[in-house]
């Protein structure tokens, strides 16, 4: 008896939600009976294969990963539409982070109230310090000299990694504007930080499954939870030290004392204390969002300025282009400024072609339905997940007439009209790396600093070149969530000593 009743109520179960969910959301693939299209994606990289179903289906999808449906937006109108003109497209939904870690504190995984408060908050705290009490410029020039310092030390002769020095080098950064405090490269508190972030940054693809049934969550710990706890932990550990200084200095501070986001935090946390919303401005809270800052700031612009390396190692001639237009921009008389970047045209035009290619984080970071809802004539329940893949914008080839190669002249620069032969970067509007709307990237400005300072630092200093015996660039990377450079190592030959 029980072997014919198992296999018809979940035949029921399987009818029920194909006919009442799946009714009205965009078409996509069938895929197999139960498992949807999850064959198809483990053995293909999830944005690849997204890409090649936007050939099929267009700007939006839906494929299905047993009985879970996941919408695909494949443009940028599409992803605009969802992300910033639909607000009830703007939530996590009970991922596996939101579940395990952060309780749906801090920002990433915040939703409703909560999320749009503290991300305001933190934009303007950003964006204040960014021209105000700390000098964002100054502490990402510092951090270069010492990459740079770092690099000499070895020699000029072999190849060396850069990815680990890099890790150290932008989580000083980060920690300098959320802390106020730099570690020693190799010292134990460092490589503890780094190492962490570095494990919360590379979650195993068994967490994912986690954000699409609650089935599995008596697994979680086995599926790759209980490491990202433990990084988790570690972070909190390095930081609850720094707090509570912090917290002793307020007092004694005015305004002019806020010198970082921590001491900010606390004086706002502690002007809330009285009012209404007091419970979203809790500990708990202020560590959450600490740890988001530097977990999501920090392999992520690790990851595109090795990206930026690889690329200008497998290209002289442009490496050599930028270089001259430096010297004769900034020369050697002082440090390079994100406002000398409207005079660099070729430089600006690399950075966008290293995020294009790079495509970092393909298809962002999922959204989800926060109620029913409506996108192109298509309704979508409560819960739906919805993805960006910007991997395909990355790849269009009606915009980028070499998609596969690092073109960025090509790609990004013209000859601007009334015949004053001046370059004008164009294009920038084609890629959203860093998504779009009310979930878009907080901390964009930040990275976009931090990889012009870092490559305008370090190209007049060093000529980037590939190992010997690799002949090409990295440009397709590996990893679904994170596309990181698969090319890690690097000549840098001493050009001058400035
Ligand atoms: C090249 C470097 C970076 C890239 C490519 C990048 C990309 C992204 C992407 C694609 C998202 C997801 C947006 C969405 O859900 O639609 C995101 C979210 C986020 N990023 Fe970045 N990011 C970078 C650097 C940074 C930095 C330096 C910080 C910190 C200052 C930061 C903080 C955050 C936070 C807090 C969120 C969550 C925003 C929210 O949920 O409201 N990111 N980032």
């Amino acid at each position: 008896m029980l072997e014919f009743l198992i296999p018809l109520t979940l035949a029921c179960l399987a009818a029920y939600w194909y006919f009442t969910w799946n009714r009205c959301l965009p078409p996509g693939p069938t895929g197999l009976p139960l498992v949807g299209v999850a064959p198809w994606l483990a053995v293909k990289r999830r944005d690849h294969y997204f890409t090649e179903l936007a050939k099929q289906y267009g700007d939006i999808f839906t494929v299905r990963v047993g009985f879970f449906y996941i919408v695909v937006l494949n443009s940028a109108e599409a992803i605009k539409e969802a992300f910033a003109r639909n607000e009830h497209i703007a939530g996590r939904g009970l991922c596996a982070f939101t579940k395990f870690l952060s309780d749906g504190k801090g920002i990433a995984s915040a939703e409703g109230v909560r999320h749009r408060e503290q991300r305001r908050y933190c934009l303007r705290v950003l964006r204040d310090f960014g021209f105000g009490r700390i000098n964002f410029e100054g502490t990402i020039i510092e951090e270069a000299g010492r990459l740079a310092d770092s690099i000499r030390a070895d020699g000029s002769a072999r190849p060396i990694r850069i990815d680990g020095r890099l890790s150290q080098a932008i989580a000083n950064v980060i920690g300098r504007i959320v802390y106020g405090r730099r570690f020693e490269y190799n010292s134990a508190e460092l490589r503890r930080m780094v190492s962490a972030l570095h494990e919360l940054n590379s979650a195993p693809g068994g967490v994912l499954l986690l954000n699409t049934t609650s089935l599995l969550d008596p697994l979680a710990d086995w599926l790759g939870v209980g490491k990202l706890k433990a990084a988790r932990d570690g972070i909190r550990d390095l930081l609850e030290p720094i707090v509570a200084e912090h917290q002793a200095d307020l007092d004694e501070l005015d305004e002019d004392g806020l010198t970082d986001f921590l001491y900010a935090y606390l004086a706002e946390q502690k002007r809330h204390r009285s009012l209404p919303d007091a419970d979203i401005w809790d500990d708990r809270q202020m560590m959450e969002v600490l740890i988001d800052l530097m977990v999501a700031g920090s392999d992520t612009t690790r990851s595109t300025l090795v990206w930026a390396i690889n690329l200008l190692s497998g290209s002289q001639p442009v490496q050599e282009a930028v270089r001259q237009e430096l010297a004769s921009v900034v020369g050697d008389a002082r440090p390079p400024s994100t406002s000398d970047l409207p005079r660099l045209p070729r430089l600006d035009a690399v950075i966008q072609e290293v995020l294009r290619i790079s495509a970092l984080v393909p298809t962002a970071v999922p959204h989800c339905c926060t109620s029913d809802t409506e996108l192109r004539g298509c309704q979508l329940p409560l819960g739906t997940m919805v993805m960006a893949n910007t991997h395909c914008l990355t790849r269009d080839a009606d915009v980028f007439a070499n998609p596969d190669q690092f073109d960025p002249f090509g790609h990004f620069l013209t000859v601007g009209d009334e015949g004053s032969g001046q370059l004008q970067v164009v294009n920038k509007d084609k890629i959203l790396p860093f998504s779009y709307g009310r979930r878009s990237c907080i901390g964009e400005s930040l990275a976009r600093m931090e990889i012009c300072l870092f490559l305008s630092y370090l190209l007049p200093r060093f000529r980037f070149e590939l190992p010997p015996g690799v002949t090409d660039a990295d440009t397709v990377g590996s990893g679904a969530l994170f596309n990181t450079c698969r090319q890690k190592e690097f000549v840098f030959r001493p050009i001058k000593a400035l």
